[in-house]
């Protein structure tokens, strides 16, 4: 059974680890940067990008994380975690691990609809996966590798390169695991 670690630091990790065991695989949440060794794939979640980003740099979790991604292994960043994993955000001089060639722009569905739900069409996965998004980012460009799976509003809301896998919304939110499924199917194959 291959191993899908979720970054435990701050955010959604519980639901993210019963849509892990849902579609298949053993779950392991990671707070500690040696654990990122027993793991095949990594879960960012959804939370808060700039709290996490400082968890992150607290327990010295910058630089095994982008070796691990660098390593081949799949890494999927959900809203806050998209924000985490992309190498571009709209407003800012740096990015944080800079895994994906997308840029991306925070809280980007304006105030009147901070949380929505939305059915939407994501290429590979499903035609009626319904979104849960919460204060969500959106990407604003990609780079030429990387996949487009879904718009919502004309606006890129999940999106695929080689190993990376990045959506704007919280699929963990549903019991509909078919996006947790394509990602622990991703880390399958990468073994
Ligand atoms: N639900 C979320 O993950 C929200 C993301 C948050 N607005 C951020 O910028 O980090």
């Amino acid at each position: 059974m291959v191993k899908v670690g979720v970054l435990g630091l701050q955010g959604a990790v519980r639901e993210h680890v019963r849509s892990i065991e849902a579609s298949g695989a053993e779950a392991i949440v990671v707070k500690k940067v040696e654990q990122l060794a027993e793991i095949d794939g990594l879960i960012i979640p959804g939370g808060e990008s700039t709290t996490m980003r400082r968890l992150i740099d607290k327990y010295s979790f910058m630089e095994p994380l982008r070796e691990f991604g660098a390593s081949g292994k799949p890494v999927f960043g959900t809203c806050a975690g998209l924000i985490l994993i992309a190498n571009e955000i709209v407003g800012y001089d740096e990015p944080h691990l800079g895994l994906m060639d997308a840029k991306v722009e925070r809280n980007s569905f304006g105030r009147q609809v901070d949380s929505f739900e939305a059915e939407l069409t994501i290429a590979g996965v499903a035609n009626d996966f319904v979104g849960v998004f919460i204060r969500a980012p959106h990407i604003v460009e990609v780079g030429e590798d990387v996949e487009v799976l879904c718009k919502h509003n004309g606006r890129i809301v999940a999106a695929r390169q080689n190993q990376f896998l990045g959506c704007s919304f919280h699929p963990e939110l549903t019991d509909d695991h078919r996006i947790t499924q394509y990602f622990v199917n991703m880390v399958k194959e990468s073994k």
